[in-house]
């Protein structure tokens, strides 16, 4: 899946310090730490409840952190209002899609580039995710309710492109598809951030696909980072390969895998 490219800069272009959030008295996230470089798909790895969803709700302002701070860009962006983030760059896929049932495709697209002002690059950008996914084109007219899941979580996916965003933070995009539809998402991914030098904080529980897409990668476990390293090393590590990817040392597929013990090797 991984094409060959240029080596990515070593400069973050979003990063977290021990940033906390909570909902009410249950912490969500402790003292969490990270950094995506400019360019580079970056991902979280967490099973139900690790997290995942409330770093990325945290990033783009949907929840206030307790505690620590968040950069983009350079900028402080720490409880900023969505709308803020927004225009300041970052767009946030959420997990289940949430696109407008009521409107057409065409016009949720059009929702995703309400900041812009360049008519003429809204108008290419139509066109340059009509390519990423031609379902798109041939379904502009329709009610974006009447999509599949599939097709919704492409639109989803589209209309925070049309925002044209240095980075997008991307929430489970496997949830409730296909294996086979999941292996063409992310291959538009991959395709977007290559093509578009878009950078990518990806959420995911199918840890096999994110790893494959990804540069760099986090594991999650109740609300901490418990490790974190290339993904081409994350791939080989023991832990990872029992717990995420359900393989034992000998490659065999472990039945008892989540009742074990994690030393994180
Ligand atoms: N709205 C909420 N109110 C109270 N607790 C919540 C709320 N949303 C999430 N939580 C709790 O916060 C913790 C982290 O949830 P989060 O949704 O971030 O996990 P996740 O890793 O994204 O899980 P999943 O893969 O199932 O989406 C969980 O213990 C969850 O029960």
């Amino acid at each position: 899946m991984s094409a060959v490219r240029p080596p990515l800069s070593d400069q973050p272009v979003l990063k977290l310090l021990n940033v906390e959030s909570s909902y009410g008295p249950i912490k969500a996230i402790r003292g969490v730490s990270l950094q995506v470089r400019r360019g580079e798909i970056a991902t979280v790895l967490g099973s139900n409840g690790a997290g995942k969803t409330t770093i990325l709700k945290t990033i783009s302002g949907i929840i206030d952190p307790r505690k620590g701070s968040i950069e983009f860009k350079g900028g402080n962006i720490t409880a900023q209002d969505p709308a803020y983030i927004v225009q300041q760059g970052l767009s946030h896929v959420p997990e289940g899609r949430e696109v407008f049932p009521l409107l057409s495709v065409r016009d949720n697209l059009l929702m995703g580039a309400y900041t812009r002002k360049d008519r003429d690059g809204v108008a290419k950008d139509i066109e340059a995710v009509f390519g990423y996914f031609p379902i798109l084109r041939e379904r502009a007219l329709q009610d974006a309710g009447l999509l599949s899941g599939g097709q919704q979580q492409m639109l989803s996916i589209s209309r925070a492109l049309m925002a044209s965003p240095d980075l997008i933070l991307l929430d489970e995009p496997s949830l409730g598809l296909s294996p086979k539809l999941t292996k063409e998402i992310f291959e538009i991914v991959v395709r977007i951030n290559r093509e578009r030098g878009t950078t990518i904080l990806l959420v995911e529980q199918n840890a096999n696909m994110a790893l494959n897409a990804s540069d760099y990668g986090y594991v999650l476990e109740n609300g901490r980072i418990v490790m974190e390293d290339t993904c081409a090393r994350l791939r080989e590590k023991e832990d990872i390969k029992e717990f995420y990817l359900g393989m034992k040392e000998d490659g065999v597929r472990s039945e008892r895998r989540w009742k074990k013990k994690k030393t994180w090797r």
